[in-house]
Parts: C-alpha cells; structure tokens; sequence
C-alpha cells in the first residue's frame, strides 16, 4: 500500500492503455485483479473489523471482477459474505468471469439486497469503464445504503462517478473510503467527486513505473514537486530590486481595500519592492493605510506609459477591485509585454472581446496568468464553458491554449493550466478559503512568484499551494488579512 503521494495524475483512457501495455509485457491480468481485489478486502477488514456482515455490490465489468476476489477473501478471513450482482454473472467476461467462478458461492442479483444495519458496502459496481448513467435499480440501491448511512468502501471510485471529470453520471454513492489502483484518476480529486471518495489509498498493485509514466499525460496534483527547483531560499543579503518588485494597481477611493491585500500579500510571498499604482482620488486612502508597500500616482495612459519605462517592476497585477472596466482594458493592453496576473474586474473588462488582450500575450514567454472564478470563467470563455463533455482540467486547458496566458481555474477543486498542456489541480484548499478578499491575496502572491523570476505556470501552481497552506494555517473563521499574514517561506 502507498499513501497517495504519487503526484501523476492518471484518465481511465491511459490506465485502459496503461492495463493493456501491462498485459503485452508479459504482466498477468488475473493477477492485477487478485492484487486489487485483496487490497479491498485488506482495507475492509482493517477499517470494519466490527462489521456484522460484508455486502460486495458486483458490476458487470473489471470493477465487478475485483468485488469478487475481495468477496472471496473476506469469506476466507471468516467473515459473513453477500454478493448481490448487477445484471447477469453468467455474461461476466476474461478476468471478471474467471474471479466470480473462483468466489463459487451464490450470487443474488442487485434488486434483492435489503440494506440492514452491521452491513458494511463494498461497492464494485463500476469504476474506470463507467461510461453513461447509472441504471436505475443501482440508484436506487445507492439511496437505500445512503438513508441507512450504511459505510461503504468503494473499489477504485465511488461507482457513478467519472474518474475522468470527477462529474455524477445520474446517481452515486458516497464512500467513507475508497482504495484505488496504480495511481489517482482526475475525479479523484475534481469535485464533486473528492467529496464522494472519503479516504483515498492509492494501491500498487505491481505495475511498473515505466509503463505508468509512457503512458501518463502532463496532469498531475499540485504540490512542491511542480515548482521546487524554482523556490530558491530568498538570501536575505540580496537587494531588494532583485527579490523581485511588483506593481498592484488599485481601484478608485472607495475600493481601495482588494489592492492591499494583494500588495501586502506579495510582500508576504517574498517580493522585495510593492507598489500600489494608484489614481489620483484614492491616494490619501491608500496612503494612510501602508507603510511597507510604496505608492504610485498613476491617473491614466500618459502615466502608465512613462512608468513602464521603468525597467525594475517585474510584474503587475491589475482587477482585484479595480472598477473601471474601460480603464482596465486600457492598461492590460499596455502591459501586454510584462508579467501580469489579471483578475476579477480585469477579467470582466475583456468579456465581450477578449481577442486583443489574448493577441498581446501570443509571442514570447507566458507572461499572462489569468485567476477565474466559474463566473468569471464564463464571460470569458463562454463556448469552452459550455462544451458539456468537457472535464474542469480540459476547460482550463482549453482556455490557456487560447489566451496564451496560465489559467487559474479557482474553486474548492482549483485547476492551474499552461499554454502547454501542463496541468495541476489543487487539493489543500481549506473550505474557509472561500471568504472575501480571498482572490485578492492569491493575485499577490501569484504576482510575486512572477515578479522573482518564476516561469508563469509554475508561479500560478506555487501561489495556490501557499494560499491553501496559509489559508490551512491561519484556520477557520479566518479575514483576507489574516490569510495575508499566514503565508509561509516556499518549501525549500
Ligand atoms: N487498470 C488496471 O490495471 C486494473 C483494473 N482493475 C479494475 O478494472 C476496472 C475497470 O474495468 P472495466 O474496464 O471492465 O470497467 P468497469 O468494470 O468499470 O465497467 C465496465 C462495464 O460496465 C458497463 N457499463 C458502463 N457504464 C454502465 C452503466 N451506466 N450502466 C450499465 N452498464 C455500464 C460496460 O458496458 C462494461 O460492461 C477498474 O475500475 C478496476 O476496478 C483491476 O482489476 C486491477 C487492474
Ligand atoms: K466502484
């Protein structure tokens, strides 16, 4: 048993392909499904070892297979054993076939199963070939074993779930802990699958990494692994222009507040130097609010071009209550050859024609990184939003290839995306997170990852880790200013 710590990501379509290079090289596939079959029954014994009886729900596919390898082997532990099979076992096929045979006790069918309390569920209904909604005697089962709260441990998904988007193909159950194979799948961690999984241990069931890592994409869950080359411990002996310096642009009088938390934020993730570029009307409330981050007078294009003459700001970032949507456009235009992460308003400042901002970062290095809440999301990307089949991880690709800029897909589940077809989604958001002023400190952070010279995918993917963990940190119940002041040193 591994922990889930690889961080390589894996789409039922590679593991099929993935299974069937396994096979090709000699691997025998009865084996696999004995492995995974046993790692099942091991975690149901391990974690219900008070279970009156073990029920093992058995689809019609590979799934199934493996219910019935854990069936048999909590019947030889001594446990009391019901199998309850979707459709007929009679049409099982390859290794399903061969392990319901060697189970070689009576099976009945799905509808027969009464939920009774002391039942513990092992749910091996469907797993990576689910591939439309589930049929209706299975909801049904799933809502009985649900209202009885009945514990279920789930083979490879919680079934009704894609492993691919993470999406509910019409019903699913929710299991208190699901034990998967080789490596994690997408809807592992996309929600709402991650809330359906319960625990998840991720089981090597004697794959080689080799035949993994030929056939994994680019996906895979954020973490240190993505960005630690580029976490350089900050000497504290080096200049402050060479810690990197970043440009927040702040709204009018009466918003003020967002470009704070940004600035103060990005002072907090290392930027040497933070300026809030401020209009003219909003620099005495900018200006008795800050002490370590300087201040700007900027009131229009003619300022802002003279400032870009100033080679030492490394990165900007504009929206975060901004206000002036024209305005915003006008200035993101400017910035179209620098680091710039653009949020909130300026996002919303390029919904009905965002083809020149895009236009702007297309030549050269990524420069633009873009942090979208689902709303945000859709205004700029309506037809990617729309595309129904697509996964959270294809949406977010979809629009950095188009935008040419990182893509910060946020939500409890936030996928960071590169022009490249890297892709992270990120796990260590607390729910609390989710306050006001949130995006804001993320903007800042992310701002200042660029500002010290990290490459744009990998700032974006760093920032959203020290958000989670700043946000893990300062705990429930938290202010965007505490969260601000939780952000800790980068790994080393
Ligand atoms: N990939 C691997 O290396 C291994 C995979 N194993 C297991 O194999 C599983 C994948 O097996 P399969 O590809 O056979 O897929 P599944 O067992 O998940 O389901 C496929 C079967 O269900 C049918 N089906 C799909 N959606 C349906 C729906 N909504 N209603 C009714 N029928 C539906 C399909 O027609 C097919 O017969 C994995 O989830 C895992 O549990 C294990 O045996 C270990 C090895
Ligand atoms: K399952």
């Amino acid at each position: 048993m591994s922990a889930a710590g690889n961080h390589t990501l894996v789409t039922p379509a590679e593991m099929t392909a993935i299974d069937a290079d396994a096979a090709r090289s000699g691997i025998d596939s009865y084996g696999l499904m004995t492995s995974a079959g046993t790692a099942v029954s091991a975690a149901a014994l391990r974690l219900y070892p008070g279970a009156l009886r073990f029920v093992v729900l058995c689809g019609p596919g590979n799934n199934g297979g493996d219910g019935y390898i854990a069936a048999a082997a909590l019947r030889d532990s001594g446990a009391d054993v019901d199998v309850h099979a979707l459709g007929d076992p009679a049409a099982l096929k390859g290794d399903a076939a061969r392990a319901c045979t060697a189970f070689g006790t009576a099976v009945k069918p799905l509808a027969d199963y009464a939920p009774t309390a002391g039942d513990v569920v092992v749910d091996a209904l469907f797993g990576a070939g689910l591939s439309r909604p589930v049929p209706p005697e299975a909801a049904r089962v799933m809502r009985t074993v649900a209202s009885q709260d009945l514990p279920v441990i789930a083979v490879d998904l919680p079934s009704g779930v894609d492993g691919r988007s993470g999406q509910v193909l019409g019903a699913s159950f929710r299991a208190r802990h699901t034990v998967t194979f080789v490596a994690r799948k997408p809807g592992h961690l996309l929600m709402p699958g991650r809330m359906l999984c319960g625990t998840l241990e991720v089981f090597d069931i004697g794959i080689p990494g080799r035949i993994l890592s030929a056939r994994a994409g680019r996906l895979s869950a954020n973490g240190p692994h993505l960005w630690r080359k580029y976490a350089f411990t900050l000497d504290p002996a080096a200049h402050k222009f060479k810690r990197g310096h970043l440009a927040v642009f702040s709204g009018g009088p009466l918003s003020t507040g967002a470009a704070r938390l940004s600035a103060i934020a990005g002072l907090r993730a290392g930027a040497g130097l933070v300026t809030i570029a401020s209009p003219a009307a909003a620099s005495q409330a900018n200006a008795s609010h800050l002490t370590a981050v300087m201040l700007k007078q900027i009131e229009g294009e003619d300022d802002l071009s003279q400032w870009l003459a100033d080679k030492r700001i490394g990165a900007f970032v504009l929206g975060p209550g901004f206000g002036d949507l024209q305005r915003a456009r006008q200035y993101a235009l400017m910035l179209g050859s620098h680091k710039l992460v653009l949020d909130a308003d300026g996002i919303t400042a390029f919904k009905d024609d965002p083809g020149p901002l895009f236009k702007a970062c297309a030549k050269g290095e990524t420069r633009l990184v873009m942090t979208p809440h689902d709303g945000e999301f859709a205004r700029l990307f309506p037809d990617i939003e729309a595309d129904e089949a697509s996964s959270k991880v294809d949406r977010a690709i979809a629009a950095a290839k188009r935008s040419h800029g990182v893509i910060v897909y946020k939500g409890a589940d936030t996928v960071i995306a590169a022009p490249d077809g890297r892709a992270a989604i990120n796990t260590n958001a607390p729910p609390w997170l989710a306050t006001a002023g949130s995006g804001d400190t993320l903007a800042g952070i992310i701002g200042a990852h660029l500002a010290q010279g990290m490459p744009a995918f990998e700032a974006a993917a760093a920032g959203v880790w020290r958000h989670g963990r700043a946000g893990a940190k300062a705990g429930e119940g938290l202010t965007a200013e505490d969260l601000a002041a939780a952000v800790e040193p980068l790994p080393a």
